[in-house]
C-alpha cells in the first residue's frame, strides 16, 4: 500500500466492500450528491481529517468525500466503535478515479485509550509536504478539543501537570491526552498552531461535540468557523431518534439475549435520543420509566404514555437502565449496588462519562468477569448472602456500536448528506466576508432549505408521495412553493 495506515485486518476488505455496496443503495442521499457535485469536484483541495466512527455507513460518506475531490484521513471517534471490514475495505478503496489508492484510515475495534489518542493525531498530522489538514469532520469533538488543547498549551510554553486521581476533573484518560500533547510540544514546538492556521472549519455530527463547539464559541476561543450538522432536522430528528429506535435492541440483544418483553426498562433522558429509545423498549413490550430534568420533555413522556420518575426511586424495579442524557453522573456506583441481580446497564449517550465506571470498579470486594467482548458482570458482594451482580455493556461507551453495529444505513444517509453539505459549505466559502455568506469562527446550522432538500433525496427510497402546494395555498401560508415550508422557530 502506497498510504500509511492501522487496521485490524486488511484481507477483511473483500468482506467490507460488499456491505458498503449494499449499503451505498440503502444511502440515496449520499449517492445523489455524488450525482450532482461529482462533476465539479467541489472539494478538490480539501484535506478532510475525519474522527467519526468507522462504520460501513461511514466508508460510504468517505468515499462520498473522495468522489467530491477530497482527501481524506481517517480515524474512529470511539474505541468500540469500528468496523474492522469496513476500515480494511476504505483503506484498500473503491478503485475509483478520485480515490486511486485508497485512504488513510487509522481505526480497529477494541483500541485503548492510548491507541486512540495516537489515531486521533495521526489524522491531524499529515505527511511532510502534504499542507495539512483544512477541514475537520468531527463526532463529539474529540478531534477539536485535541486541536484546540494542542494550541493552548503551546501558547502557554506547557502542559499543565497531569491531575491526580480523585482530584476535581481527573479521569484517566486525561491524563493520555496530556502525555500526548506534552510529547507533542517537546518534539514539535509549535506543531498544533501551524495546523490550527491551515483549518477553514469543522463540521460537527452529534449533541455532545455541539456542546462543546457552543462552549468553545462562547468563551471566544473557536479557532475556526463550525457547522452543527446535529440541529438539522434531517440529522437529530432522525439519526438521534429513529436511528437509536432500531440499533439500541440490536445492541442489547447482540450482547446479552435477555428477553425485553414484559420487563422494566429505565431510560434516562427523553430527548432526541431517548424518545427512540423509549419507543423502541415499548415496542418490545417492556414497561418504559423515563427519568428527566426538563419539565418540557418530563411532561412529554407523560403523555407519550411513561411513568416519569427519580432514578433513586425505581432502581430495585428496573431490569434494564440506559443512559441517553448527554450529560455526566447519571448512573453511579452506589446506584448499581441498589439494582436487582443481573439487571442490564448500557449507555447510548456519546461518551462513557454517563455511567459511572471509575467508582464501579473502586467498589470494595467487586469482582469484573469478561462474558464475551463489551459485556461485563460486575459481581458485588461475592461470596457473601448479598451477592449479586449487574451486566454492564461496552465498559459505558455507546453500546449500540460497542454490541451492534449502530444506526442502519438509510437513517445516516440522512446524517451524512448534512454533513457533505456543511463540508462543502465551509470549504469553498472560505474566505468569503460573513456579509457575502462567508462564516466567522462561530456555530452555525445549515439552512432550512439545505434541510428540506436533505429530506427529498430520501423521499423515492421509501414510496412518499409529496403534495405539492397551489400558488393560493403558498400565497395563503406566505411561503415558496418550492419551499422552505416553515419558519426558522418551528419545532418538528
Ligand atoms: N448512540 C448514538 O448512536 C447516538 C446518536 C445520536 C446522539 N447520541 C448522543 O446521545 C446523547 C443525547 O443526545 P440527544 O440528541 O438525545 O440530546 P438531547 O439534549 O435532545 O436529550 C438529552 C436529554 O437528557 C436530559 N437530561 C440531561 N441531564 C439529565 C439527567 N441528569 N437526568 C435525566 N435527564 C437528563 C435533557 O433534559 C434532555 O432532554 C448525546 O451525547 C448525543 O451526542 C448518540
Ligand atoms: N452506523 C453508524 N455509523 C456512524 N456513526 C453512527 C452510526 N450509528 C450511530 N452513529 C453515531 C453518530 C450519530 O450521528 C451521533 O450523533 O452520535
Amino acid at each position: 500500500m502506497s498510504i500509511d495506515f492501522k487496521v485490524a485486518d486488511l484481507s477483511l476488505a473483500e468482506a467490507g466492500r460488499h456491505q458498503i455496496r449494499l449499503a451505498e443503495h440503502e444511502m440515496p442521499g449520499l449517492m445523489a450528491l455524488r450525482r450532482e457535485y461529482g462533476p465539479s469536484q467541489p472539494l478538490a483541495g480539501a484535506r478532510i481529517a475525519g474522527s467519526l466512527h468507522m462504520t460501513v455507513q461511514t466508508a460510504v460518506l468517505i468515499e462520498t468525500l473522495t468522489a467530491l475531490g477530497a482527501e481524506v484521513r481517517w480515524a474512529s471517534c470511539n474505541i468500540f466503535s469500528t468496523q474492522d471490514e469496513a476500515a480494511a475495505a476504505v483503506v484498500v478503496g473503491n478503485g475509483s478515479p478520485e480515490n486511486p489508492a485508497g485512504v488513510p484510515v487509522f481505526a480497529w475495534k477494541n483500541e485503548s485509550l492510548e491507541d486512540y489518542w495516537w489515531t486521533a493525531q495521526q489524522i491531524l498530522t499529515w505527511p511532510e509536504g502534504s499542507g495539512g489538514p483544512n477541514m475537520i469532520l468531527d463526532d463529539g469533538g474529540d478531534a477539536t478539543m485535541l486541536l484546540h488543547k494542542g494550541v493552548e498549551f503551546e501558547a502557554a510554553g506547557e502542559v499543565p501537570e497531569n491531575p491526580q486521581e480523585g482530584d476535581d476533573g481527573y479521569s484517566y484518560e486525561y491524563t493520555v491526552i496530556l502525555d500526548v500533547l506534552r510529547r507533542s510540544l517537546a518534539e514539535t514546538p509549535g506543531r498544533w498552531t501551524e495546523i490550527a492556521k491551515g483549518v477553514r472549519g469543522v463540521t460537527e455530527e452529534t449533541t455532545t461535540g455541539v456542546l462543546r463547539l457552543y462552549q468553545l464559541a462562547a468563551e471566544g476561543r473557536l479557532l475556526f468557523p463550525a457547522i452543527n450538522v446535529n440541529d438539522s432536522v434531517t440529522k437529530s430528528k432522525f439519526d438521534n431518534k429513529y436511528g437509536i429506535r432500531h440499533s439500541l435492541p440490536d445492541g442489547l440483544n447482540r450482547a446479552t439475549d435477555t428477553l425485553i418483553g414484559g420487563k422494566v426498562a429505565v431510560v434516562c433522558g427523553y430527548g432526541d435520543v431517548g424518545k427512540g429509545a423509549a419507543e423502541a423498549l415499548r415496542g418490545q413490550g417492556a414497561r418504559v420509566i423515563v427519568t428527566e430534568i426538563d419539565p418540557i420533555c418530563a411532561l412529554q413522556a407523560a403523555m407519550d404514555g411513561y411513568q416519569v420518575a427519580k432514578l433513586e426511586s425505581v432502581l430495585g424495579q428496573g431490569d434494564l437502565f440506559i443512559t441517553a442524557t448527554g450529560n455526566k453522573d447519571i448512573i453511579m456506583a452506589d446506584h448499581m449496588a441498589k439494582m436487582k441481580h443481573q439487571a442490564i446497564v448500557g449507555n447510548v449517550g456519546h461518551f462513557d462519562n454517563e455511567i459511572d465506571m471509575a467508582g464501579l470498579a473502586r467498589v470494595p470486594g467487586i469482582r469484573k468477569v469478561e462474558i464475551k467482548p463489551q459485556v461485563h458482570e460486575w459481581v458485588f458482594d461475592e461470596g457473601t448472602d448479598s451477592q449479586r451482580s449487574i451486566i454492564v455493556l461496552s465498559e459505558g461507551r455507546l453500546l449500540n456500536l460497542g454490541n451492534a453495529t449502530g444506526h442502519p444505513s438509510f437513517v445516516m444517509s440522512n446524517s451524512f448528506a448534512n454533513q457533505t453539505i456543511a463540508q462543502i459549505e465551509l470549504f469553498t466559502k472560505h474566505g468569503t466576508p460573513v456579509e457575502d455568506g462567508g462564516y466567522a469562527n462561530q456555530v452555525y446550522v445549515l439552512p432550512k432549505v439545505l434541510d428540506e432538500k436533505v429530506a427529498r433525496l430520501h423521499l423515492d427510497a421509501l414510496g412518499v408521495e409529496l403534495t405539492e402546494l397551489t400558488k393560493s395555498q403558498a400565497e395563503y401560508l406566505g411561503v415558496d412553493a418550492a419551499g422552505p415550508f416553515k419558519p426558522e422557530h418551528y419545532r418538528y
